[in-house]
């Protein structure tokens, strides 16, 4: 049996800076994972099946799962027993399901013996990224991606107000399509300090409608940033928020258990920036 994880993607920053013919939004995003994720297993069967477990799994046992869509992508007619456990709520802007794409590629590459496929933007505009699987820059609608050298070391709070957001509404609720985009060369930012100063001069321009169709967003931010954290945003098209801590292993914990006594209906989870 083969296991692989499928960590959420945090969009540290994310700056929508034009709009294709298609619809498409052009994006410029600073991308990192964290080692919270969901988990894919992958052994031989007769046929291809896929189970979902864990606390999200409700609803997601489809034929258009998008770890059933990636094993056909890799492999038509090929079998599997897939089994899923979703850790990460569903529609949270942390890309779960592109999180579970990437590693059903890389298990069933694994199981197939096969090798992963170069270009796998047709599962998702975020697939790309999650098959990357460390820090970069995403560019274009996502397929552009850029390796960034080692950040500073972060630990990180990802917080959920059990509001799930369709990322196609928030992208329609976005009035102004084009805004400038990050840095050409981005910094070499020194340490955690400097990177997370450097975050709050930065945006992500899916907040604001994003606030807009769940007002719960602005209420997780407050409570972030009244927190120790360096620094505290919005990830992708929300509604999960993040805030970025100095590298101890226990302040982004310490914040984790505070929040999830004062509001234990929200999804919260602490771990490392990888
Ligand atoms: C916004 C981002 C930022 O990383 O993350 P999430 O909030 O989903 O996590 C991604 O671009 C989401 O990627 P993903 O969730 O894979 O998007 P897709 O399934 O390809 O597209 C869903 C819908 O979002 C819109 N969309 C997506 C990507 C993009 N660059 N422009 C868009 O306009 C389109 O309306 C599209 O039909
Ligand atoms: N494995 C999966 N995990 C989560 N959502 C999935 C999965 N497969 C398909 N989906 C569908 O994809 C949509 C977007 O989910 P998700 O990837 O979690 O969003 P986001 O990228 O905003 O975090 C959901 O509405 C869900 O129905």
């Amino acid at each position: 049996m083969i296991t692989e994880t499928a960590p959420a993607k945090i969009n540290l920053t994310l700056h929508v800076t034009g709009q294709r013919s298609d619809g498409y939004h052009l994006l410029d995003s600073l991308v990192v994972f964290a080692d919270i994720g969901d988990q894919i297993t992958a052994s031989p069967a007769s046929g291809l099946s896929l189970r979902v477990d864990g606390p999200f799994a409700a609803g997601l046992e489809g034929d258009d799962n998008l770890v059933l869509q990636a094993a056909r992508f890799l492999g038509p007619q090929r079998k599997a027993r897939i089994t899923l456990t979703k850790n990460l709520p569903v529609a949270s802007g942390i890309g779960g399901g592109s999180a579970d794409a990437a590693a059903a590629l890389r298990a069933l590459s694994r199981l197939w013996d096969v090798p992963l496929p170069q270009d796998v933007a047709a599962l998702g505009a975020d697939v790309p990224a999650c098959v990357h699987g460390k820090p970069l820059r995403l560019q274009g609608i996502g397929d552009r991606i850029s390796p960034l050298p080692t950040l500073p070391a972060l630990d990180i709070l990802l917080v959920n107000p059990g509001v799930s957001v369709s990322t196609p509404a928030i992208f329609k609720a976005l009035t102004q399509k084009a805004h400038p985009p990050m840095p050409e060369v981005l910094p070499d930012w020194p340490d955690a300090a400097n990177f997370a100063g450097w975050l709050a001069r930065q945006r992500n321009d899916l907040a604001a409608p994003a606030m807009q169709l769940a007002p719960e967003i602005d209420a997780v931010l407050h409570r972030l940033r009244a927190s120790n954290c360096l620094f505290a945003g919005m990830s992708g098209s929300g509604a999960t928020c993040f805030a970025l801590f100095l590298p101890d292993g226990y302040s982004a914990k310490a914040a984790q258990a505070q929040i999830a006594a004062e509001t234990p209906d929200w999804w919260a989870a602490a771990g490392k920036v990888n």
